[in-house]
């Protein structure tokens, strides 16, 4: 293989250009072109491509976003689209394909591989859901910027003595609620994946206020309902006034961690690998600290499963 393309696609994660960063140097370390790709799947479909030498993913990899932009391109589910996509490839002499994204993006990549186009899976999403890995890019970096926020919200919850409720993001998955509820000392977690108890968490806080704690904090996924909501709901109940915050796309953002940037390399240099030796249809991922690789459909066949027994301790350790 001379030439391969990589794109990023679907929500933005931060290590996003760490991870365009890593594909290009690996691949020029072994003479092979990269072509940057506009856009995600709509700047495959109309060729929005340019070449990428070692300088143009030079000062990236400390950077949020993404240099080659994101896209959501529901067209892209169309044969025709994807065969004049990888007609647009082919044109161009691109022989392999590095996406970077979640599931969505995962099924683009498993039908340019059943239609005879070698692709590889990156998976970069700040609500860690792609099965068969254990962490996603840009999932550590969300999980301490929403650290970080409610720490913030703490200080000014204890100088009042209020109860917050904090929303954080995550549609179907509940791995930035429960990682950050844990971290950060939550009273209770709601996620997508485990039916919540309102009487419980009224218990927590009344009995919070009753031994004289200075504030409570509540995190909710936004999977589960908004917010404003659950506060509404819990001041009904208590005759507590509790305050909202919804932390939103501040979550998408900022400098990568320590964490990411380096799974991001690492990811980076093995996808660029797989292709190498002719394996397309193959997803990158992370388990017990080694890199694996695994059959693409895994990533959408299968559901991701977030690790409920930080569930379970954080009940015990905010009792
Ligand atoms: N079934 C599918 N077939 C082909 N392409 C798809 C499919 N589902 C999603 N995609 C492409 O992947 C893009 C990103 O998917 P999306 O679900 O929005 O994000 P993510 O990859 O983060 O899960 C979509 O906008 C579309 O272009
Ligand atoms: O920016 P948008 O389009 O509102 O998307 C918000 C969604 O994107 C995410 O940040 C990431 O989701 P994906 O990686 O699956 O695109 C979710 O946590 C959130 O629900
Ligand atoms: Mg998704």
């Amino acid at each position: 293989m001379k030439k391969i393309a990589v794109l990023t696609s679907g929500g933005d994660a931060p290590g996003m250009n760490a991870v365009i960063r890593a594909v290009v140097r690996k691949a020029r370390f072994h003479n092979v072109d990269v072509v940057g790709v506009y856009h995600g799947y709509e700047g495959l479909y109309n060729g929005n491509f340019e070449l990428l030498d070692i300088g143009s993913v030079g000062d990236i990899i400390q950077r949020g976003g993404t240099k080659l932009y994101s896209a959501r391109f529901p067209e892209f589910k169309q044969d025709n689209i994807q065969y004049r996509a990888i007609e647009r490839m082919k044109e161009e002499g691109i022989e392999g394909l590095v996406v970077i994204g979640g599931d969505g993006t995962y099924r683009g990549a498993m039908q340019l591989t059943d239609k005879g186009f070698p692709c590889v899976g990156i998976p970069g999403t700040i609500d860690n859901d792609v099965p068969g890995t254990e962490y996603t890019i840009g999932f550590d970096t969300a999980l301490n910027t929403v650290v970080e926020s409610i720490d913030k919200i703490r200080d000014t919850a204890t100088s009042h003595e209020n109860t917050f409720v904090i929303e954080v993001m995550g549609r179907d998955a509940g791995d930035i609620a429960l990682w950050a509820g844990l971290a950060a000392g939550a009273e209770s977690i709601l996620i997508p994946e485990e039916a919540y108890d309102l009487d419980d968490i009224v218990t927590r806080l009344e009995r919070g206020v009753a031994r004289g704690k200075r504030h409570s904090i509540i995190i909710v996924a936004e999977g589960v309902m908004n917010g404003h909501k659950l506060a509404n709901l819990l001041e009904e109940r208590t005759g507590i006034k509790i305050r909202t915050s919804v932390l939103g796309h501040i979550q998408r953002g900022g400098s990568p961690s320590a964490r990411d940037r380096v799974l991001a390399g690492r990811f980076g240099a093995r996808a660029v690998e797989l292709l190498l030796e002719n394996k397309g249809g193959r997803a990158v991922g992370v388990k017990n600290h080694a890199i694996i690789d695994y059959d693409l459909r895994k990533a959408f066949e299968t559901k991701h499963q977030a690790d409920l027994s930080l569930y379970t301790l954080s009940k015990e350790l905010s009792i």
